[in-house]
């Protein structure tokens, strides 16, 4: 079992602002006293007992510890620390305040393919960093592709939010159905066994439909088109890209590695 730090976050951060909330419990922002650097911190309730359903699991917990520490990329948000006391556990994690791609890409009048293809590919290496690890986040969406910061040109891009991922083990079967009715994969909502794979068409959401159950069916029956109205000074290649990301069978759907090859990332 992982042992966690048992002083009292208190004693070593201040507690900040609450920067969002989950089924998880909260993130909040913490100042480290000793260098007046601030950080992420995720407050994690955990099951007193086998027959509570408040909380996590610690397991569930250590496995996100377990996962944070082997992915160290500069596309992958860092962990610096882990506290426990009696019925928590708080993650102290890298503060991106760049926010999130979303709201960056939303406040813009229009993006560029250029641009789009620069933050895609950094979204790839961290994927393609992970997955060379055996490691599979299972909640990519928008909300959880931030931002280092907003003041750069460029800011670089980091993934979060490791609540969900998993580690694979050699010859290991694995199903889960968590994760966000309009970004999870059609193995995942079919309770098939599940890969890497699902990483990629995951943070696509062309299947959103007027309810969760539309939205599952869309997913079910890969039914997007190319709606002229969002499409129609879309590069041809971009839109291949697209193509090969949504396709219903995994083992052909490409991996993050081949869609780092792929002409729309690195032209030839
Ligand atoms: C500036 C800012 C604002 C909201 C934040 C974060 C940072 C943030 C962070 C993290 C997580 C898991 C959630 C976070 N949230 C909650 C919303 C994430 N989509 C994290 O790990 N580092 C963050 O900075």
């Amino acid at each position: 079992m992982a042992v966690f730090k048992p002083e009292n976050v208190e004693d070593l951060y201040e507690i900040g602002e609450v920067l969002g909330s989950g089924h998880f419990g909260q993130v909040r922002q913490v100042r480290e006293r000793a260098s007046g650097k601030c950080w992420a911190g995720k407050f994690l309730k955990i099951r007193k007992n086998s027959c509570s359903r408040l909380g996590l699991d610690r397991s569930s917990v250590e496995q996100e510890v377990e996962i944070l520490q082997a992915v160290q990329h500069p596309n992958i948000v860092i962990l610096k620390d882990v506290f426990e006391s009696r019925a928590e556990v708080v993650l102290i994690l890298e503060l991106v305040s760049g926010g999130e791609l979303f709201d960056f890409i939303a406040q813009k009048d229009n993006l560029l393919e250029s641009e789009a293809i620069e933050f895609m590919k950094q979204i790839l290496q961290g994927l393609s960093f992970m997955h060379s690890k055996n490691i599979a986040h299972f909640d990519l969406k928008p909300e959880n592709v931030m931002l280092s910061d907003n003041v750069s040109p460029h800011p670089n891009i980091k993934l979060i939010d490791f609540g969900l991922a998993h580690l694979f083990h050699q010859g290991e079967e694995y199903r889960s159905t968590s994760g966000t009715p309009q970004y999870i994969a059609p193995e995942v909502i079919n309770n098939e066994p599940l890969s890497t794979a699902a990483d990629i068409l995951s943070g696509l959401s062309p299947f959103q439909g007027d309810t969760n159950e539309d939205t599952l069916k869309n997913v079910i029956a890969m039914n997007y088109e190319f709606h002229a109205q969002y499409f129609s000074t879309t590069s041809s290649m971009a839109k291949d890209f697209i193509q090969k990301l949504l396709v219903k069978n995994p083992n052909e759907r490409m991996t993050a590695e081949e869609c780092l090859l792929h002409p729309w990332i690195k032209p030839i």
